[in-house]
């Protein structure tokens, strides 16, 4: 794992309080459930991040509510101004709210959380054994990012859990106004930065737009991110299978591969909009190199586009070929965080080794990011004028 210094650091210790105890409503049928539980085995978090009033909390509650063979354990984000449900699964028998965990009758655990969901997290994995799942929603306005950051960074939690995928809802009815927000300081909009980020992306509130409207959503989202996968759901009923168990962020995505080749690169569909960028270059990167690559764009932010904006990549997929590795090697980033992690998976012959990489960001310019990185596998000086070393990028 490579971070920058000081970049994702959580802002933990502050929700120790709020989910103290479980309330034990012990069954048997859960005893027994237990028992075959994997000792060691590591735990799945799910991210469910989108705009305000989306449809994460009805999300939540469908799974906590439906019959499922799973056992989750659900972080609602702090309840919101008079939403009804989600006061309604956080009211105990004697009718106080409670902010602590609840077992409930389909075997899903719940709790709900004021800041950050790391403190809630920890103190869920004192009940291990009790769930083999963990979905956090996170507030409307949150940069999933950094949510996503924690479970990279916490070495402790680490070995416990590891980060499944980032999904994003979006409200069919005003995704586009909240995608086409302008921030005055020319920062990213929050929607905008949550659908770059996902691998799932739920359009949800069908039922209020026509055919025609939802079109130019799905539009505008494939053309932000052109990797996630988008379901279109009412009341955010979604088929479970399709949206767990991901393995989005590591090697066991063996599909990666082809999931790779079927991206495009993406036109803006909006100002100053995020965009997908994919291209392949064949041959082998020294390790130190690639790092110095992805370092370039994640962490001292000094490629530039043919108008002179610095580049802001906001995730970045790839599998690469490294020299000296017999085997393909998956490269992730987040922000500032990225890592590289060799998959089971060998290149068959020196022919086939390539390197296929896709990056959401904005102003990117496919080819600069290609041109420097043939000279990153050639090691060849970087002959573009838009690499600007002593330039860094606010
Ligand atoms: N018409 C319609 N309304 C929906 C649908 N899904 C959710 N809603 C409603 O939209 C409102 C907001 O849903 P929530 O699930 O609370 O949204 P949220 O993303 O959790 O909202 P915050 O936590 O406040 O950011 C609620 O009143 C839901 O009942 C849908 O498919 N169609
Ligand atoms: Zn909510």
């Amino acid at each position: 794992m490579f971070h920058a210094i000081g970049s994702a650091d959580g802002e933990e210790e502050k929700a120790e309080e709020d989910c103290p105890e479980l309330v034990p409503i012990k069954t048997k049928q859960r005893e027994e459930k237990e028992e075959t539980s994997r000792p060691g085995a590591k735990i799945p978090v799910t991210v469910i991040t989108g705009y305000l009033g989306a449809g994460k909390t009805t999300l939540l509650n469908y799974i906590l509510t439906e019959q499922h063979s799973k056992r989750i354990a659900v972080i609602l984000n702090e309840f919101g101004e008079g939403s009804a449900l989600e006061k309604s699964l956080a009211v105990s028998q004697d009718g106080e709210l409670y902010e602590e965990w609840l077992e409930l009758r389909n075997g899903c655990l719940c709790c709900s959380v004021k800041d950050s969901g790391l403190k809630a997290i920890e103190n869920l994995m004192q009940k291990k054994g009790k769930f083999d799942y963990i979905l956090l929603e996170t507030t409307g306005l949150a940069d999933p990012g950094a949510v996503a950051s924690m479970f990279w960074v916490d070495a402790e939690l680490g070995v416990d859990i590891y980060l499944d995928g980032i999904i994003t809802v979006v409200d069919a009815k005003y995704g586009l106004n909240h995608l086409a927000e302008e921030k005055p300081d020319g920062l990213i909009n929050e929607a905008s930065r949550q659908v770059a980020l996902a691998d799932i992306i739920i359009l949800n509130k069908t039922d209020l737009v026509s055919e025609e409207d939802l079109s130019k959503l799905r539009t505008t989202v494939r053309s932000t991110n052109g990797l996630g996968k988008i379901l279109e759901t009412q009341k955010s009923r979604v088929d479970l299978s399709s949206i767990l168990d991901l393995h989005a962020f590591d090697s066991l995505s063996i599909s990666l591969q082809r999931k790779l080749q079927n991206v495009p690169t993406t036109q803006p569909h909006l100002d100053q909009s995020i965009i997908t960028v994919t291209f392949e270059v064949p041959g082998n990167a020294k390790e130190e190199s690639l790092n110095v690559y992805i370092q370039n764009l994640l962490w001292e932010k000094n490629v530039r586009n043919r108008d002179d904006d610095c580049m802001e990549v906001i995730r970045l997929k790839g599998l690469v070929s490294i020299k000296d590795k017999p085997q393909q090697v998956i490269v992730q980033g987040v922000h500032e965080l990225y890592d590289l992690e060799e998959t089971p998976v060998s290149w068959e012959d020196d022919s086939e080794r390539t390197n296929r990489l896709v990056l959401i960001g904005r102003n990117l310019d496919k080819d600069i990011l290609k041109q420097l990185f043939i000279a990153t596998v050639t090691e060849t000086e970087n002959q573009t004028t838009h690499f600007k070393e002593d330039q860094v990028c606010p």
